[in-house]
């Protein structure tokens, strides 16, 4: 049999924002090993903080300031506060490269950075995070989605804090029985639950927009997770499709997000791709 040369293709070299909830377990992973990958850079709030668990990595990564991230890495991944976005993913894109962002909400408020990204080649990934079937709502996007609604409900501690609730001066902390307290659109959702719902967000960039995506947000006292059900009818199905996420360390984040994103890191360099 004829010798055939590998062909080998250098590592993408991954930067990470944020070492929260969701960074510090995608960090972790990409220092366990995932093929074709490697963790360049990590930029933080207090490096003093994190500096002792990332001395204990295999291969520690260094800790730079977000502007320096673009000259060391092939792609970044956000997993930090919303205001970050644009300063992490606007360096990225316009030298042709890949932003993976978790703070979905915060891309309604930066559209630009989407046609910033088709300028220049580079390429914004919304991973699906704490959600489900955005492969299914993409494909029917493809055809006429006629509606899609989402109803949030989450513990108190998974929405406490969130701007809307503080405006309009909600007090849920005493609440005994579920409380609606939001209805409206994904734009909407975005502005006032910034840390809360992404996913929303996520799922009108799929779907048919932040306009037209709505979402209901229930405080329930009586549920330990964040619950997600989504409703979409379109001329190619109808679908309904509900998740119940743990939630991490941090109450407003479930535990699936950093598994969605290290799932697609995976898929960045894996020989067998399932799903879209
Ligand atoms: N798309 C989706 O499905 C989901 C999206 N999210 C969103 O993902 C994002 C990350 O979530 P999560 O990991 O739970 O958040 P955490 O609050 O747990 O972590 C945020 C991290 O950001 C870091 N950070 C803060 N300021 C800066 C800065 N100036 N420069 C660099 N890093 C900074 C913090 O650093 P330090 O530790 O030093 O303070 C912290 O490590 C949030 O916006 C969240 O709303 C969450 C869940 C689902
Ligand atoms: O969308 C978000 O920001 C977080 C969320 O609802 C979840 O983790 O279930």
């Amino acid at each position: 049999m004829a010798n055939v040369e590998k062909s080998v293709r250098p590592d993408l070299r991954i930067a990470v924002v944020g070492l929260g909830a969701i960074g510090t377990r995608v960090v972790e992973a990409l220092d366990r090993g995932l093929d074709g990958l490697v963790l360049s850079a990590v930029s933080v709030q207090n490096p003093e903080k994190h500096r002792s668990r990332l001395a204990g990595l295999i291969r520690p990564p260094a800790v730079l300031p977000i502007e320096a991230l673009v000259d060391v890495a092939d792609i970044v991944i956000e997993c930090a506060p919303s205001r970050l976005v644009r300063s992490i993913v606007a360096p990225f894109v316009t030298n042709g490269k890949t932003a993976v962002v978790l703070s979905a909400g915060a891309l309604l408020d930066h559209e630009d950075l989407i046609e910033l990204a088709k300028q220049n080649g580079g390429q914004i990934v919304v991973p699906t995070g704490a959600l489900i079937g955005l492969d299914a709502v993409t494909a029917a996007a493809v055809g006429k989605i006629h509606s899609v609604r989402m109803v949030t409900r989450k513990p108190v501690r998974g929405l406490a804090g969130a701007p809307y609730i503080v405006e309009n001066n909600i007090d849920i902390e005493r609440i005994t029985e579920p409380l609606k307290i939001f209805d409206g659109t994904a734009r909407e959702a975005a502005k006032g639950f910034p840390a809360n719902v992404n996913v929303a967000a996520a799922l009108s960039l799929a779907g048919i927009g932040p306009d037209r995506t709505t979402i209901e947000i229930w405080a329930d006292p009586a549920v330990t997770r964040n619950m997600h059900r989504i409703d979409v009818d379109s001329d190619s199905a109808r679908f309904s499709m509900s998740i119940e996420n743990i939630p991490s360390e941090n109450p407003k984040t479930g535990l699936i997000t950093a598994l969605s994103v290290i799932a697609c890191l995976r898929k960045l360099r894996a020989p067998l791709r399932v799903g879209t």
